[in-house]
Parts: C-alpha cells; structure tokens; sequence
C-alpha cells in the first residue's frame, strides 16, 4: 500500500507558505490565460480563486479546499462533452442534453461547492483550435490530473482518433502525470457485439498510434459510457478515483468493515454526484452500482417529499439520514450517512443483517475514522492511517511492536469482529 509521506509540522507550515505565494503566481497565470478571451479558448469563468498551479500537482490533500484537481474534457465537437457534465454534475435528464447549445468558450466549473468531491471541471469546446500558437496550452496541461477524451461512438471516429493522439502526446511532454480516459461515448446507440468491437478497434487503433510514435509507455485506459445509463456515473467515478492519493486507506477501512461486520460489498459514495469515491476489494459490477444509485435516488425524493420541515427548511441529507432496503433475493441494502456529503451503501446478506447491533457499532468506529481522514487535513490523515492501518506499515510501530503484532492490537480495538 502506498503511504503518504509523513511530514513534520514545520515542514507543512513551510508548505503552506509556499503554497501561498504559489497560488499568487497562478493567479497571475490564470489572469493571462483569461487575457485570450477573444478567441475560442476564453474563461466563461474568470475567477481566480481557484488555487496555485503546484497546488493542483499536489494530490496529498484533495479534500482541503485548497486543492483542486483538475479534469480536462477533451473531443470533437457534439461528441458530449457538455451533457457528460450537465448530467453527472447538474442532474440534467439525458433528454434534456438534446436542447444545450454548442460551448464556445472553456467552461471551467468547480465542483467543490456542490459535492464533497473537491475538483475543477473545464470544459472545451469542440472547435477549439488547441494548438493554436496563442493559447497556452503547458499551462492548462501542467496542472491537469486527468484528461478525459470523449470520441462518439456512433460517428465515424477516425478524425475523433487522430484529435486524440495529437492531445495526447503534446499533454504527455509537457505532463507525463496525467492519467490518460478515453470514454468511446453514446453507447446506447449501439448493440452489444458493435459495441465490444467498436472498443476493440478504437484500443487497437489509438494504441497502434502511440507505438509508430515510440510512445507506447503513454498509458490510455477506455471506458463504454452513455448518459442514458449509469455507465456514465461509473466510468467518472473511476477517473475520479485515481486523482484520491487515500484511496488505499479508504479501501483498507472498507475491507476491514465489511469482513468484521458480514457485509458482502459496501460503496462510499459522494451522495451529490453519485460517485463512489472507493469500494472494497472485491470486484464491482455494474448492476450492484446500479442499485446502490437507485437507492441513493430514494433516500433523497423521500426526504425531499417527508424529511423538511413544515416551513421547507432542512436539508433532505443529515446527519440522521438512513436507509434499509429488503430485496427478494435474500439481500438487504443498508444506507447510512458517513459526513455531510458522504454515504455508505452496503449489501448484507438477510442472516448477517441479524446482528444489525455489531454492524452499527463497526459503523460507527467506520465512520470515525473517515470523518477524521475528511474533515481533518495531513495530520490527523497521519493518525488516522496509524491508528486503523499501521500493519501495513513495513517500520515497526511507536511502541517498538512489530507490524504484525499491532495489527492484531489495532484490529481488535477498532472493530469487533463477527467471528468472536
Ligand atoms: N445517444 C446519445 N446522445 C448523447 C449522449 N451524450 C450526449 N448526447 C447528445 O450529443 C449531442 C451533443 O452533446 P453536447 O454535450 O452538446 O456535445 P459537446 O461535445 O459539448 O459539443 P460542443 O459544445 O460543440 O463541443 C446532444 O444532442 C446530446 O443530447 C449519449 O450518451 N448518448
């Protein structure tokens, strides 16, 4: 597992004071960057509180409101790109998409005020001569974490991959960082033979590209995505994921609830979007996120409708905010709420879901736990990581106990564990 860098407390104030005079510097940047507004690569949004150039590379503390990565949207004209956004952020109906108009600026769009996950979405239209010599697109690059390229899928898309290999490559030298997601989009038109084969052929092709180019190391990953199902909330959740440096620890808390409490699979969502920030380690398919979507769907238009106050204050997600579902297979869907925009979604067999007790008090070490890695900044995440997941630590541990031996301690101390 990888562990982030512990620091001293000086070495972090001495962060933020660079962090400071780094954000002086990007906002200059950006403040010329926005100087291109007469050309198709304008800001929609001039702001210039988003925060320093190296503060977007430095992925230590993406829930800090300091730092935001940021998400390029990237293809042809009409491929998607706005209705990716509309739907996934904005909770547009797909239908909806049919009416929005052809973006002619960048969008850039931070999701941080709407959601728990905290990153910045631009949006490029289409048109955009990217390579125009006036438009500054290291600087764009340079602070990106992941570069979403949308291709649609219903529509030849050999020029969508000749787009792509020429972003790809001018973003590799000046990023190589930058995690590379092709999303072969609107496959809802397509029938299940056309659409593996058309993934197929796209792989092959923008693969093939990079290897003529001596660029094979450039790693591209593909996703199947419409936004007329939930493929769509899954392929981002995923993006997003790669951009959370706690994922391990995340996912480490997830195994250790759910093998301790009977649970057969259990999802951290950000209620807001619908992404599931992590999940354990047992595989995900796609039905399973699909329940879980439908289930967050409810919770919210009942509390809406039965959860405000007379008066209509209130919010519909609180702090009392939960859910049991019984399916007719034997399964029970359990929603609780983790932190003002999180939720655990857990699926229990009807037998585990007996010890309800053991489960809500596992819960509740859970949710303490995060709430400390979230809500807190480096050094409680420090704690947290030594308090819950210190095994994993490769140094034996404060009190001279090897990893081994605290593991059992810790274990023990966090969680009570169904078998005993
Ligand atoms: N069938 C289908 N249509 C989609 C899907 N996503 C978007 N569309 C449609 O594609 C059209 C273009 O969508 P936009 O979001 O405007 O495309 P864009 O890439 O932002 O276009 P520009 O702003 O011109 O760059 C709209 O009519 C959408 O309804 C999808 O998943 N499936």
């Amino acid at each position: 597992m990888s562990q982030a860098p512990r620091k001293l407390p000086e070495e972090e104030e001495e962060e933020e004071e660079e962090g400071d005079e780094e954000e002086e510097e990007e906002e200059e940047e950006i403040a010329g960057l926005a100087g291109y507004a007469d050309g198709a690569g304008s800001f929609s949004d001039g702001d210039a509180e988003s925060g320093g150039d190296e503060a977007f590379l430095d992925f230590n503390d993406p829930f800090s409101t300091e730092v935001k990565p940021r998400i390029l949207l990237m293809g042809l004209r009409r491929s998607g790109k706005s209705s990716i956004q509309k739907v996934v952020f904005h909770k547009m109906s797909p239908n909806e998409t049919l009416f929005l108009e052809s973006t002619n600026k960048i969008c850039r769009e931070d999701v941080s005020n709407s959601s728990f996950v905290n990153f910045q979405i631009w949006d490029f239209p289409g048109q955009i001569d990217f390579f125009d010599p006036t438009f500054d697109y290291e600087m764009i690059f340079r602070g990106t974490g992941a570069l979403i390229f949308v291709i649609d899928s219903q529509d030849d898309y050999m020029e969508a991959l000749a787009r792509l290999h020429l972003t790809v490559t001018r973003a590799y030298k000046v990023n190589p960082d930058i995690n590379f997601e092709i999303f072969i989009h609107k496959v809802d038109g397509l029938s299940d033979d056309h659409k593996i084969e058309t993934q197929r052929d796209i792989h092959q092709r923008a693969n093939d590209d990079l290897a003529d180019a001596g660029l094979e190391k450039i790693h591209l990953s593909f996703y199947l995505t419409s936004i007329y199902d939930h493929s769509i909330f899954e392929a981002f959740s995923k993006v997003v994921q790669k951009l959370i440096p706690q994922l391990p620890t995340l996912e480490n808390l997830l195994n250790i609830f759910i093998s301790n409490s009977g649970i057969e699979k259990a999802f951290l969502f950000d209620v807001v979007s619908k992404i599931y920030i992590a999940t354990d380690s047992t595989p995900v398919d796609m039905q399973t996120y699909e329940l879980c979507c439908d289930m967050i769907d409810v919770v919210i238009d009942i509390s809406c409708i039965y959860g405000l106050k007379d008066d209509g204050t209130g919010t519909p997600y609180d702090k009392e905010s939960m859910a049991i579902i019984k399916l007719n297979n034997t399964t029970v869907l359990y929603l609780k709420e983790v932190t003002k925009f999180l939720a655990l979604v857990c699926f229990v067999r009807e037998e585990s879901f007996e010890r309800k007790g053991l489960i809500d008090y596992n819960f509740h070490c859970f949710r303490k736990a995060i709430q400390e890695v979230f809500e807190s900044h480096c050094k409680p995440i420090a704690r947290v990581f030594r308090r819950c997941c210190s095994w994993e630590w490769e140094e034996p541990d404060l009190h001279g106990r090897q990893p081994a031996v605290h593991q059992k301690r810790v274990r023990g101390a966090m969680l009570y564990s169904v078998i005993r």
